[in-house]
């Protein structure tokens, strides 16, 4: 657990970067620490291993206070991940993964042998720890800079828009990545961003500073997104929180039809204004009309119990029937949830 206990940072020009911060990270979650430039989230993140101290206030790791430990001793324990990675241009990527390894005076085979591991760990291929950093694209050298803050598995990881330089596609893939990784190592994880969309899929916890280096809500994203503490955290969260929001309500309770599907190739004629054509083993082909013969048009699918509603909203969208389809684990047609049923939830969504 990482603790603000009233932390403030005044920079020797006198401009105040953070202000009687009061903030909890807690063991084994992602904190994200998101809000406009300069409101003081890297200045927040670095007074956590001391690349920067704090002039007033106490920042504890598991209760004991961070300004009492040497800055060496304490980044051992901390992993340091920053936007475009950091490599050292002229290693190779299995040293620049095993740097903190041979810092700590492992034997090189030890070092190198947890770096391949820490490699696949982050889905990269073993090939790739011969290449140096500048053989490597922007998304692949984020991945080994993550590899690289675990190498000697700190139990804290602090991460300052890691994701930032890189396209939305390749953002998406680490985002997912990351949160596979969590799910296997439990890291106490504190996570700069200026992005809320980011925050909001990574957190367990996000923290909305505003310019000041002032808290202004601190919370889960689903109640950041129902209950905005203010109109600057109403603002920050963007117009269209609503519809955000689907995002944290299951599509387990959605009511759904199974007498919408015909299979390929028949020709009996429906008095719904739209079935769903299916292959012989349940897989979705598309829409066509009650009256067979006309072309089939595009559908839009979900997975039910997994997906939530806002997938299965865009699912409905997707489709000129109004309808989304709703897939099983493997792939097949469970069910259709026909606009009737979403409007429901939605309804429903809408009370809660
Ligand atoms: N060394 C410094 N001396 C004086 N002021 C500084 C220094 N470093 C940062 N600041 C100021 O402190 C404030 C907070 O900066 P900080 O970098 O922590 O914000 P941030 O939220 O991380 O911003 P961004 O999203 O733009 O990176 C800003 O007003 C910044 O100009």
């Amino acid at each position: 657990m990482i603790t603000f206990e009233s932390v403030t940072k005044r920079y020797p020009d006198g401009t105040v970067a953070v202000d009687h911060l009061d903030l909890e990270a807690p063991t084994g979650e992602i904190t994200v620490l998101v809000g406009p430039s300069g409101c003081g989230k890297t200045t927040s993140l670095r007074m956590i291993n001391r690349m920067i101290d704090a002039s007033e206030g106490r920042i504890l790791l598991d209760g004991v206070p961070v300004q009492g430990i040497d800055p060496p001793t304490l980044r051992r324990g901390i992993g340091y991940v920053i936007q475009q990675a950091g490599l050292f241009p002229h290693r190779k990527i299995v040293d620049n993964i095993a740097t903190v390894p041979y810092l700590l005076g492992w034997d090189r085979k030890k070092a190198r042998s947890r770096a391949m591991e820490l490699l696949e760990r982050v889905g990269l291929d073993a090939a790739l720890g011969q290449r140096y950093p500048f053989q490597l694209s922007g998304g692949q050298q984020q991945r080994v800079g993550v590899a690289r803050a675990l190498a000697a598995d700190p139990p804290v990881l602090l991460m300052d828009e890691p994701f930032s330089a890189v396209d939305p596609i390749v953002r998406t893939s680490l985002q997912d990545g990351l949160l596979r990784l969590q799910s296997e190592l439990n890291k106490t994880i504190v996570f700069v961003t200026h992005d809320i969309d980011e925050a909001i899929k990574l957190g367990d916890r996000v923290a909305v500073m505003r310019v000041g280096g002032k808290l202004a809500q601190l919370a889960d994203p689903k109640t950041l997104l129902a209950q905005p503490a203010d109109d600057f955290v109403q603002e920050f969260l963007g117009r269209d929180r609503g519809i955000r929001r689907l995002q944290f309500v299951s599509t387990e309770g959605l009511r759904l039809r199974t007498d919408l599907t015909v299979p390929e190739g028949s020709s009996a004629v429906s008095p719904e204004p739209w079935v769903l054509v299916v292959t012989g083993d349940g897989r979705p082909v598309g829409w066509r009309t009650g009256e067979p013969g006309g072309k089939l048009e595009p559908y839009g699918a979900y997975r039910h119990g997994r997906d939530s509603m806002r997938a299965a909203l865009d699912a409905a969208l997707l489709s000129p029937s109004g309808n989304a389809v709703a897939l099983g684990e493997d792939g097949k047609v469970v069910g259709v949830a026909s606009r009737q049923a979403l409007d429901e939830a939605l309804a429903e969504a809408a009370d809660g």
